[in-house]
């Protein structure tokens, strides 16, 4: 449980911590990590990934009242983890977290399409790109409702 609420983020209800909510396993070995440059190159994808989502005219409605330093923390978290860069995931799972955006298929895929073009300025491989979206693919049941 977190009992201190960092800083600049709004508070949650509490929720059991677990890697377990990051809704994916993690890679195995180092070449992934170092295929997004560790956690420095990490932080540029997702922040690059959730500026072009706030800026995106298709999706952009769905980030506004949101906890945006919340979110920029826990995705930095879930990624690092899941490319198996020694972090812990201290998030809420996917379910939870996106049962009342009502999120549809084109929402999810206009955000691939974000975090793909920020992979591409980070310059991480395309293979690796490839990798970790067959990763994220699966949560699309999680969080997108139709
Ligand atoms: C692979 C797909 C996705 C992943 C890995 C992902 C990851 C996350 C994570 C880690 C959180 C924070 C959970 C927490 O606060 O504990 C979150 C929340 C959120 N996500 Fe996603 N997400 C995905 C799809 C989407 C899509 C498609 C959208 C909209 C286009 C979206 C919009 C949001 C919003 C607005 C929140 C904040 C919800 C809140 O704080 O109540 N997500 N997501």
């Amino acid at each position: 449980m977190q009992a201190v609420t960092p800083p600049n983020e709004d508070p949650v209800e509490p929720y059991e911590h677990s890697n377990a909510n990051a809704g994916a396993r993690q890679f195995e070995g180092e070449d992934m990590f170092r295929a997004f440059h560790g956690k420095e190159g990490i932080a540029r994808v997702v922040d690059g990934m959730v500026d072009r989502n706030i800026a995106d005219p298709r999706i952009s409605d769905i980030f506004k009242g949101q906890d945006v330093v919340r979110l920029r923390r826990t995705l930095k978290e879930q990624f690092c983890y899941i490319l198996n860069g020694g972090c812990d995931y201290s998030g809420r799972e996917m379910k939870s977290s996106h049962k009342d955006l009502g999120l549809q298929a084109a929402d999810f895929n206009a955000l691939v399409e974000n975090l793909q073009a920020s992979m591409r300025d980070e310059k991480v491989p395309y293979l690796a790109q490839n990798r970790m979206l067959a990763k994220l693919a699966p949560m699309k049941r999680d969080t997108v409702v139709r």
